[in-house]
This record gives structure tokens, C-alpha cells and sequence, in this order.
């Protein structure tokens, strides 16, 4: 089916992806498992949970294999390949308009929604959690809701996906990555070249100013802003904060002048830890790393010297 593996599309944290061909000629995505990673049991009991998927901004599984000599998933071909590609290459042959991007954000936002409403597993464990490491670059936030650190901020639900797809958002609304610090940028500010992103726009929108990167219509810097400003409400601290996926997709489609400007979340382990000290809340895992003590500012003003 692989044709001896000769084609590798990418690989993810259970094992790495081929391209492949069915007998009727349909193109596939074969994904072969690492069994350290997981046993036949689990693979099957993943298949009846995914293979009941159906959704138009879900790929779709239509096979399996276990038993043999490997694991593997069978999934629908997609020929454009994953977002990544597209998220981070501004000014290359993949960059996408931005109108594009807010298009593709409203589709993962409705794939999320159908997958809270129409599955009955109770956290569905975001993705691109699991492919990130457990806090983003010098302690900052990453994909993981913070309720993964700290028990007492809330219990674990369907907001931790909500969470994850709001750091996602943000990073499609900016184009770099939240997490990246050591990048040039360009947001109207000259020879700025440390800046973490979510606090920056927060602190931007909290001034009433407009978020600008490159070269924008008004049109585009309306969705940057609309993305934005959803996506500091999807990464509010506490998991009750934070809007359903449903409300979500509402606010991104709705205009703009009906959101209103969320409080101002938890952007690194330095400020959880401070509130830490003011609220007694307890690492839920004993292996919290400690926040950096070189950590740079976090913030435009602070960050430029
Ligand atoms: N159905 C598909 N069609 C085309 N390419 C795919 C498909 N599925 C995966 N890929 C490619 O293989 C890469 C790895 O995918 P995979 O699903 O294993 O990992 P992931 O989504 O990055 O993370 P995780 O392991 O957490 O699921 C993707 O980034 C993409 O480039």
C-alpha cells in the first residue's frame, strides 16, 4: 500500500506518517504506530472511538491494522498538507491570505464543537498537546490549559481543548509561533527582537491601540483583532472563563463589536506562580518546572530596551 514506505509525509508523536495508495486508487495517509507507545488494545479502542468521526474539518480514519509485525491507521489523504506549513511562512509560496487563515480557524473551531457534541469521550485531549512539551520557550504558556499544572484552578473538561485551541489561534492570527521569543518581528516596532506575542497584544488592546503586522487592509487587521481578542477569551486561566467551543464559533463568526475585551490571562509560570502565592494553588503534578529566573520581559515596553 506504502509501496515500501518510500514516501514519508511527516511524523507525530505516536510514529511516523507515509503516503500511500488504496487498490481502488484513492490516496491514503498511513500511519505507522510505535508499539512502545501503544499496545493493540488501546489502537482498537481508538479506532472505535475515531472511526465514528464524520466530519468535514475532521480527517477522516477508514482503516486500521494491528496484530501483524505493526500498527497502523489509515486516514484520508489530505494534499495540502499540514497547517504548520502554512502558519509560519509569511512572505513564502505557502503563506496565506489572511482572510484564509480566519476561515480555517472558524473550520477547526466547528471540527472541535462537532467533536464536544457529537462524541461521548469526555476529554478528546487536543492534539497538539500532546506533540508540544508540558510548558512553551523560558516558562511560558504553551498549547497545555493550565489546569494540567495547577489542580486548584478547575477540573479537567472540555475547556482544556478550548485552551489549546485558543493558543492555536492566536498563532494563526500573528503567523509566529506564541512560544518563539528569539524571533524578528515586525509589529510596527523597530529593532525589537524578544517579544512574546499574547502579552504584547494584550497590552496593545488594553491601550485601545490597533494590531498591525506587515502590510494590512482594514479588513485584515478587523479579523487579526476579532481572532485575537477570541483567542485571549479561549485562554483565560480559569477553565469557567473560558467560553464553549460552541459560544467560540459564535463570537468568531459574529462581528467584532459585540466582543468584549477579556480580562488579562496567565501568560507564564511566573505569574501562575505569584498568584500561586495569593491563592494557594497546588501543582497537580510534582514535576512543575520552575519558573526561569532569566526569564526576559514579557512585554513590549519592558521587552525593548
Ligand atoms: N491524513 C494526512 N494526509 C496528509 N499528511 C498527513 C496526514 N496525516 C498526517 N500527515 C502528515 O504527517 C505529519 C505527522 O502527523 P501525525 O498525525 O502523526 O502527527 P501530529 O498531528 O503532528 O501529532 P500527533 O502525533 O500528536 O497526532 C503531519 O504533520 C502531516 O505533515
Amino acid at each position: 500500500m506504502t509501496k515500501g514506505f518510500k514516501s514519508k509525509l511527516g511524523e507525530g508523536g505516536y510514529g511516523c506518517v507515509y503516503k500511500g495508495k488504496l487498490r481502488s486508487g484513492r490516496d491514503v495517509a498511513v500511519k505507522i504506530l510505535d508499539k512502545s507507545k501503544c499496545n493493540g488494545q488501546e489502537v482498537i479502542n481508538e479506532v472505535m472511538t475515531i472511526g465514528r468521526i464524520h466530519h468535514v474539518t475532521v480527517v477522516r480514519l477508514i482503516g486500521f491494522c494491528v496484530g501483524g509485525s505493526k500498527h497502523a491507521l489509515v486516514y484520508d489523504f489530505m494534499s495540502n498538507g499540514s497547517l504548520q506549513k502554512y502558519l509560519f511562512s509569511q512572505g513564502s509560496n505557502n503563506s496565506l491570505s489572511c482572510k484564509k487563515m480566519y476561515y480555517i480557524a472558524v473550520g477547526v473551531a466547528r471540527g472541535i464543537e462537532y467533536l464536544h457534541k457529537g462524541c461521548d469521550i469526555q476529554i478528546l485531549h487536543f492534539d497538539i498537546k500532546s506533540i508540544v512539551s508540558l510548558t512553551g520557550a523560558r516558562g511560558r504558556m504553551g498549547y497545555m490549559a493550565p489546569e494540567l499544572f495547577y489542580k486548584n484552578i478547575g477540573g479537567i473538561s472540555y475547556k482544556e481543548d478550548v485552551y489549546s485551541f485558543g493558543m492555536l489561534l492566536m498563532e494563526m492570527a500573528s503567523r509566529r509561533k506564541n512560544v518563539n521569543v528569539n524571533v524578528n518581528v515586525n509589529v510596527n516596532v523597530e529593532h525589537l527582537s524578544q517579544i512574546y506575542f499574547p502579552s504584547w497584544v494584550f497590552e496593545q488592546l488594553s491601550l485601545g491601540k490597533e494590531i498591525e503586522i506587515g502590510e494590512m487592509t482594514d479588513e485584515e487587521k478587523e479579523l487579526v483583532k476579532k481572532m485575537v481578542m477570541v483567542s485571549l477569551w479561549c485562554i483565560q486561566t480559569k477553565p469557567s472563563d473560558r467560553p464553549s467551543i460552541g459560544k467560540v464559533v459564535e463570537m468568531l463568526e459574529n462581528e467584532i463589536e459585540g466582543l468584549l475585551m477579556p480580562p488579562k490571562p496567565f501568560l507564564s509560570l511566573r505569574e501562575m506562580s505569584k498568584a500561586d502565592d495569593r491563592t494557594e494553588m497546588t501543582p497537580s503534578q510534582p514535576e512543575l518546572p520552575d519558573p526561569p529566573s532569566h526569564e526576559t520581559s514579557s512585554t513590549l515596553s519592558e521587552s525593548c530596551h
